[in-house]
């Protein structure tokens, strides 16, 4: 029966890369997608200003929504400081199988915990279930209309402190109008917009970095 694409960028990563070398693995993904197929990672463009956005905040806890094949899980989890934890949730079970072995080829499972389900589930288990008092930083890259009510649902969990960092994919294409009107708008966040491209297109997209204001 015939691959998925998840399942042929993960072959692409165990020949092109090199185990326990991260740095390798979002380049072969890179490669792969620009030179092969096209898949949604957040990309080479856009993921340069995720590692700025990270490596400026240097987060103990970091929620990622979204895993897909792992790529922004590696680029994320790759420059945490040592005891500092990666959630990463994910709804799609054949996404996750894949995200579970390229991170672990990345020497990365350490830091991060991946979380099969629906984020509207899991969001108010944090706390219980993973002894998680507030996140450092969020990265939203799932669901395109879960953005905002996540973001709500966060908020009313108290998962969210003064200082946490948002940082959402996509704000322009697929695009997220409602997110954008809520936190650029909101007297409890500071927004800003990154202006970059659709991964490995020419088309417009960015990056928008919210601060939670408590
Ligand atoms: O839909 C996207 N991501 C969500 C995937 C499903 C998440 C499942 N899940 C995980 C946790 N809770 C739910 C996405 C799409 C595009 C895109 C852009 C242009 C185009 F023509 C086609 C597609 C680009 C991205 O960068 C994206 O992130
Ligand atoms: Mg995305």
């Amino acid at each position: 029966t015939k691959s998925t694409r998840p399942q042929r960028l993960l072959k692409a990563v165990q020949k092109h890369s090199t185990r326990g070398d991260p740095q390798s693995v979002i380049s072969a993904i890179d490669h792969f997608c620009r030179h092969r197929e096209w898949a949604m990672n957040v990309g080479d463009e856009k993921g340069s200003i995720l590692d700025s956005v990270v490596s400026e905040l240097n987060p103990e806890k970091v929620l990622e929504l979204g895993t897909y094949c792992g790529y922004s899980t590696v680029r994320i989890a790759r420059l945490l400081p040592p005891g500092a934890r990666l959630i990463t949730l994910e709804f799609n079970a054949d996404y996750a199988a894949i995200a579970r072995q390229v991170i672990a080829w990345a020497g990365l499972e350490d830091k991060v915990q991946l979380v099969e389900g629906a984020s509207g589930d899991w969001i108010p288990r944090m706390k219980e279930h993973f002894g998680i008092e507030t996140f450092d930083f969020v990265f939203l890259d799932h669901w395109k209309d879960r953005y905002l009510p996540d973001t709500k649902l966060m908020e009313d969990c108290g998962l969210l402190r003064k200082g946490t960092v948002l940082l959402a994919d996509n704000v322009i294409c697929p695009g997220v109008p409602d997110y954008l009107e809520y936190v650029r708008n909101s007297l409890s966040y500071k927004s800003c917009y990154f202006k970059s491209h659709l991964e490995y297109t020419k088309a417009e997209d960015g990056l928008e970095k919210s601060v939670f204001l408590g």
